[in-house]
């Protein structure tokens, strides 16, 4: 499949989109980033410093800038999205309203809440967007290569899907500290501890991606009656610990997403 497909920002996210679709065999002159800063693009993709000009529409343009940028951003990229163009977006909070305000001759607006593994294809995709079901369909194909594509029923769940999706690899890296960190503490040397949690997690996850069970029988399955893991899991359940941890967690991010979607609108 061959895209025209321009792509403002190629930071930590956008860049590991970019990993993930020339990994997987789309042209690299497909792509045009535009960046102010990255030191170089992949081989053969087209980089530059700011947006093109006296340049027709592409396809796809795609956001992948701070949201808190967005404003300053839109008076280039204005010309650039045609009614052919499906602007797809990657800014946190930021709403298909205000989205779509910014850019009304866009043929749609999706927004796109990927991970940093889209660069690995093992990144969920959470899609929501005002196009219709053949645009829906041709976004997804494009999301292919990066991992699991997801559309929404409804908009409103993007902020607790972002906190889940998106900011959930960092909360699973720090549970992979703190289990290094918890056994280093105990008594194992730091590098080892680190070593084996990492060898744990990437099979745990690997097995409960395989499995035909979830992952509450699987940890059935690992805790012998009587055994080690079974004194583990009375600690992580005791007074609904980690459930009420994690609830938390995931409140905490969803709400501050909430609160992007504000300070995007107001920022006209
Ligand atoms: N990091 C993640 O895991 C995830 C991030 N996101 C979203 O992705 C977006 C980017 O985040 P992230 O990649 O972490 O951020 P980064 O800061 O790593 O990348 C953003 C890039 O965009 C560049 N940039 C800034 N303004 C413009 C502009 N007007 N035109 C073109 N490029 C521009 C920045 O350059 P400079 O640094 O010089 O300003 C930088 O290289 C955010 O909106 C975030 O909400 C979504 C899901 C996951
Ligand atoms: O932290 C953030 O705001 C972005 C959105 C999801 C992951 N990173």
């Amino acid at each position: 499949m061959t895209y025209s497909f321009l792509q403002f920002g190629c930071g930590n996210m956008g860049g590991a989109m970019l990993t993930g679709w020339l990994a997987s065999g789309i042209a690299p002159a497909a792509f045009t980033v535009v960046d102010p800063h990255l030191p170089q693009a992949p081989a053969s993709v087209r980089l530059l410093r700011t947006a093109p000009t006296g340049e027709a529409p592409p396809r796809f343009v795609l956001l992948g800038f701070k949201p808190q940028g967005l404003a300053a951003a839109t008076p280039a990229i204005t010309p650039l999205v045609g009614q052919g163009t499906i602007v797809l977006s990657i800014l946190a909070g930021v709403d298909l309203a205000t989205l779509r305000a910014r850019f009304p001759q866009a043929g749609a607006v999706v927004r796109v809440m990927p991970n940093l593994a889209a660069a690995l294809g093992k990144s969920p995709i959470a899609l929501v967007g005002d196009g219709d079901a053949a645009i829906n369909a041709e976004v997804t194909q494009l999301m292919a290569p990066l991992g699991t594509a997801e559309w929404l029923s409804d908009e409103a769940e993007m902020d607790l899907v972002t906190a889940l999706a998106g900011s959930g690899p960092a909360f699973i890296y720090r549970v992979i500290d703190a289990l290094a960190a918890g056994a280093a503490d105990l008594g194992l040397p730091r590098a080892q501890a680190d070593r084996l949690a990492l060898a744990m997690v990437d099979g745990a996850a690997a097995l409960a991606a395989a499995s035909e069970h979830g992952p509450g029988e699987l940890a059935r399955r690992v805790a012998s009656p009587g055994g080690t893991t079974q004194k583990g899991l009375d600690v992580l359940d005791a007074d609904d610990r980690l459930a009420s941890l994690m609830r938390d967690t995931l409140r905490a991010a969803r709400d501050r997403s909430a609160e992007m979607t504000e300070e995007a609108r107001a920022a006209g």
